[in-house]
């Protein structure tokens, strides 16, 4: 029988490309929701090319109606929505103290809000439908550890697994799952220059922090978020997996230090 589409947030480019691939490798048909159409047409070129069914959806998670054009576009296109991988993000170092507003609403609302209207979304849907379903939630160790630099990040993570932790006790008798996944500091293209650690020299800094002495590849935490929202685990929900070589025993790297010049040894 065929599987269920997934849907992957931010699944254009980074880890959320990473597990748009390996879930296509498991036999899900995808479908690749965020804001840059040329984000999603060259992931869309690169994963048809590899034998994956993809599908294409412009979409702001901040925006509801939009999300809800992109699932009944998933539905149409797919018959039924199986997976949901809230992975979409925003993020950039500031201090604290001068975070405008707006700066805040950004991220909060593309961390927080959109897991919101994707979870609701699906959610609802699948309980309307008697199917179940799984959700994982894309969040960072932050979340529980906190880290200077990234306050409405922080903030934002940590709601969202607060959120994770909810719906699964909601929605279990549902036969929803519901999960989150903390993954280590990764080379992609817009954290590294948002971040700081676009310099090969601050990346071999911050691996040395590591407990396992290197950064996290996409593709080996996006092996285990397929492990996760997938039906190799059917019992574990309301949890949060890490992939991150050991770093947050040792203290998440304060953020603003990178930016400041002051990342020692
Ligand atoms: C390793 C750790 C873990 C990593 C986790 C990740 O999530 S990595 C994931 C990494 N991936 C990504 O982040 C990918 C997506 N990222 C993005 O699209 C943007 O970076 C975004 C998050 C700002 C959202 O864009 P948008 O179009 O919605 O927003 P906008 O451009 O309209 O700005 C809104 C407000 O934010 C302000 N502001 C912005 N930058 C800075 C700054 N550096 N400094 C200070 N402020 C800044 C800006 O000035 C404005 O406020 P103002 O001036 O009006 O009061
Ligand atoms: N990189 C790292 O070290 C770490 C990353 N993470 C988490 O991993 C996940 C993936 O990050 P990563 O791959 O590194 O970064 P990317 O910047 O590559 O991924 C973020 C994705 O979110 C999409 N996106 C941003 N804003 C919106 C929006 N408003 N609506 C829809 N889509 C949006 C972007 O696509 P588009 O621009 O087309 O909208 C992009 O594809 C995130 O949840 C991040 O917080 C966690 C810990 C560490």
């Amino acid at each position: 029988m065929e599987k269920g589409a997934a849907i992957v947030t931010g699944g254009g480019t980074g880890l959320g490309l990473a597990i748009s691939r390996e879930l296509g490798r498991r036999g899900y048909p995808v479908v690749i929701a965020s804001r840059k159409q040329e984000h999603l047409d060259a992931a869309a070129r690169t994963l048809t090319g590899e034998g994956i069914q993809v599908l294409t959806a412009v979409c702001d998670v901040r925006d509801r109606e939009q999300v809800k054009a992109a699932v009944d576009a998933a539905e149409n296109r797919f018959g039924r929505v199986a997976l949901l991988v809230n992975n979409a993000a925003g993020n950039f170092v500031v201090k604290a103290e001068e975070l405008s507003p707006k700066g805040w609403e950004a991220v909060r609302g593309i961390v927080l809000d959109g897991t919101w209207h994707f979870s609701q979304e699906v959610g609802k849907r699948w309980i309307a439908q008697g199917q179940p379903g799984s959700i994982l939630n894309i969040i960072a160790t932050y979340a529980w550890t906190g880290a200077a630099g990234v306050v409405h990040s922080v903030s934002a993570k940590a709601g969202v697994l607060a959120m994770t932790r909810s719906l699964a006790m909601e929605w279990g008798k549902f036969g929803i799952r519901v999960n989150a996944l903390a993954p280590g500091i990764m080379v992609t293209e817009d954290a590294a220059k948002n971040l700081g650690y676009a310099d090969p020299a601050v990346q071999a800094l911050l691996a040395k922090k590591v407990p396992l002495r290197r950064l996290a590849s996409t593709e080996e935490v996006a092996f285990l978020a397929c492990d996760l929202v997938t039906d190799r685990h059917p019992y574990v929900t309301g949890d949060c997996w890490t992939v991150d070589g050991g770093l947050w025993l040792e203290g998440f790297p304060n953020l603003r230090r990178f930016v400041d010049g002051e990342l020692g040894e």
